[in-house]
């Protein structure tokens, strides 16, 4: 696996729906996601998608954690979430300022469901459910747009 490069705004890959993975590729890919967290973290990211470095297929990582570009976020372990999906989103929407690996040095208010229940499923290939709100979710429903080839600058205020 050649370096990853972070995929910019105007490249294609972002506008394209992401392939779902069958569960026999789940442990094909196993070098390419510790590959994508490598990446994540070098940019400070709190959450990055596979399309962005180029790799159309239904996987991200959510990766909460205080760090220089979002101060305040909470923290939690890295998870990589295979064929995610939102099973059930509140009514209820928040504000909140969002970034872009992809959109560098821009930032823009992003209207989102305050809670969500979600299933993925991991390397190993078990489905989890489970509830999501605050940043967390927040950062869930901007992965999961990349998939959808959305960016959040489509839904920025
Ligand atoms: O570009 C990505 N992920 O796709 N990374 C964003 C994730 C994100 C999502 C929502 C709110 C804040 C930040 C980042 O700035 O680390
Ligand atoms: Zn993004």
């Amino acid at each position: 696996m050649e370096t990853l490069t972070i995929a910019q705004l105007g490249n294609p890959i972002l506008r394209k729906h992401a392939a779902p993975l069958s569960a026999g590729q789940y442990q094909d890919f196993a070098p390419f996601f510790k590959a994508l967290q490598h990446k994540m973290l070098e940019h400070n990211g709190v959450g990055i998608a596979a399309p962005q470095v180029n790799e159309s297929i239904r996987a991200f990582i959510v990766a909460s954690r205080p760090n220089p570009r979002y101060p305040d976020a909470p923290m939690m372990e890295p998870t990589l979430m295979l064929n995610p999906e939102i099973v059930w989103a509140s009514e209820s929407m928040e504000k909140d300022w969002e970034g872009c690996l992809s959109i560098p040095g821009i930032r823009a208010l992003v209207n989102r469901h305050s809670h969500i229940e979600v299933r993925y499923d991991t390397l190993e290939g078990k489905e989890v459910k489970t509830q999501m709100e605050g940043f967390i979710a927040r950062i869930f429903q901007h992965e999961l747009d990349h998939l959808n080839g959305l960016v959040f600058l489509d839904q920025a205020e």
